[in-house]
Order: structure tokens, then sequence, then C-alpha cells
């Protein structure tokens, strides 16, 4: 039976990011895309326009829709923007807490506009982290979440045991913010103490805006098909390694990276990433 996978995220009308990334990450992979929308931004590479909460009540019942009948096995969420729109998706959660949740922390859009309000961050950190499976922060996210500076790979480190202190079971610390080193190097960590790096060629391009996402949404697809976290973390690495490499000349700002990529490349691993098991 064809699996399928949940995403709770805001649309971008641009459909580089958001629900439009996840759920076209979700086909490449061959998992069955299904979504319940928080917020609707009018967005396009150059930058978000205006946001539209959607009612939490909204939010709920799309949820409970979905999981109500649709064979879900892996869940994520993406831009959750209020408070009360993270207490509702908890609470619709908490039924289900044998499906693996993949929460991306969105916060910032790459051109600037707020994505989640700033009174919304400790509703994050107490409602939602600790059911997580895996949490991927970008660097400024993990900085917001857990008050420390990162500006090393030791800072890294420490903010991902902080992370993991907050009660999620792992963590994947993305690097593409670090400015100090010529790779995209994330760390993955769990409560196990399992640990590695993923380190990649940084890649100079203008096509960043969703990578978040997608990585996000690719780590949701392969746990959905019953892969390990650590495999399917790896494996996600590899499909946004190729999604960037491969970026789409779309628009005037931050392009799209593209889907198709890792799919056109027949599944295959790319030489570009590094995986390196931590001493
Ligand atoms: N210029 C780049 N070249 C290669 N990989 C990148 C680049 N920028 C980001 N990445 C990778 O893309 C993924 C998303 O990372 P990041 O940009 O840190 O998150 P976000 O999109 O949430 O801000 C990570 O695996 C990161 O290492
Ligand atoms: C609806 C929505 N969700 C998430 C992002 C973050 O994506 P990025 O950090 O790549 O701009 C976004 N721009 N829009």
């Amino acid at each position: 039976m064809t699996s399928a996978a949940l995403t709770i995220a805001g649309s971008d009308s641009g459909g580089g990011a958001g629900i439009q990334a996840d759920l076209k990450t979700f086909q490449e992979l061959g998992v069955f895309g299904t979504s319940a929308l928080t917020a609707i931004t009018a967005q396009n590479t150059l930058g978000v326009h205006a946001v539209q909460p959607v009612d939490a009540r909204i939010v709920a019942a799309q949820i409970q829709a979905v999981l109500d009948d649709l064979p879900v096995k892996a869940i994520k969420t993406g831009m959750l923007f209020s408070a009360e729109i993270i207490q509702s998706v908890a609470h619709e959660l908490r039924a289900y807490s044998a499906i693996p949740l993949v929460i991306d922390p969105v916060m910032i859009a790459k051109g600037g506009a707020s994505l989640l309000q700033n009174e919304a961050v400790a509703a994050l950190k107490d409602q939602l982290l600790p059911a997580a499976t895996l949490i991927t922060p970008n660097i400024p996210e993990a900085e917001v979440l857990t008050g420390q500076l990162i500006r090393s790979e030791r800072d890294m480190v420490l903010a991902a045991n902080t992370l993991l202190s907050m009660g999620c079971s792992a963590v994947l610390l993305k690097g593409g913010h670090r400015e100090d080193v010529p790779y995209a190097e994330d760390l993955f960590l769990t409560a196990n103490g399992e640990h590695f790096l993923m380190r990649s060629k940084r890649i100079e391009t203008r096509h960043t805006h969703g990578t978040g996402c997608t990585f996000a949404a690719a780590i949701t697809a392969e746990l959905a098909k019953g892969h390990s976290l650590e495999k399917a973390v790896v494996t996600a690495k590899h499909f946004i390694q190729l999604a960037i490499e491969n970026g789409i000349e779309l628009g005037q700002g931050h392009g799209p990276t593209n889907h198709g990529a890792f799919r056109n490349s027949g599944y295959l691993k790319t030489q570009e990433v590094e995986l390196i098991e931590r001493r």
C-alpha cells in the first residue's frame, strides 16, 4: 500500500517553499502527500507581501480529516505562525504520538518576513518540541530556541544538546547559514547519543528559497516509507544538495530549488555529500 505523509504548514503562492515544496517533495519520493494549511502567504521569490493565518479550529479540522482516514506514516510541521495554531496542532497530534513527527521550526523567510509571532516561540518549545521525533532548526532558529550564540561547530554541538534537553528525540541542526566555512554542514544528534555530521560543498547560488522546507519534507517522506531516522536524514541531504545544485532560474529574487533533481539523477547519491562520524 502507498504510504501517505502529512504536512502542517503555510502556503507559499510562489511555489518554492511551504506546503507547495512539501507536496512536491513527497511526490518525488513516492509518498502520497496530504496537507493541513496553517496560513496563506502572498509570496514570491522577492519576499512575503501578506500573511493570513487560518482559524485554529480549521487547522484542527484538517488534521482530523486527514488522520481519521488516510494511511499517514509520518508528519511534518512548517510555518505555524501563532501560539493558538501551535496549541491546536499539539492537541490534535497527541492521540497520534506513534507517528514520527518532524518539526521544522520555521521563523523567518529568506526575505526577512516573520512567519512565527514572537510570542509563539514559548508555545513551540513547551507544547510541540517535546513531541518531536526530530527537530530541524537552521542556525538563527536554534539561537532563538536555545538563547545560545552559534558561531562554530562546537557551538552547534552545545546548542543541539540544549535542544535535546528540551525533550525532542533527535536534532538536525542545519549549517546553511554559517559563513565561516566553505561547506554546508549539518549536525545530527539523538537522545541515544548517536551523532554525525553531513558535510557538502557549499553552492554559490541565489536559488535557496524553500531549502529548509524541502529538506524536512524529504526526511518525512523517507520516514513514511519506513526507513530509519538516520537513513532518512542522509537520503534527504542528498535530495537537497541535488535540488540546490540544479536550482531553477525562476523569479528575480531567491529562486526555488529543483525538486526533480534527485529523481533525474536516478535516485543516486551525490559525491558532494560526505558523512563524518564525530569523534
Ligand atoms: N549554499 C548552499 N549550498 C549547499 N547546501 C546548502 C546551501 N545553503 C543551505 N544548504 C543546505 O540546505 C539545507 C537547508 O539549510 P539551511 O539553509 O541552513 O536552512 P533554512 O532553509 O531552514 O534556512 C541544509 O542541508 C544546508 O546544509
Ligand atoms: C509558507 C512558507 N513556509 C516556510 C518558508 C521558509 O522558507 P525559506 O526559509 O526557504 O524562505 C516560507 N518562505 N514560506
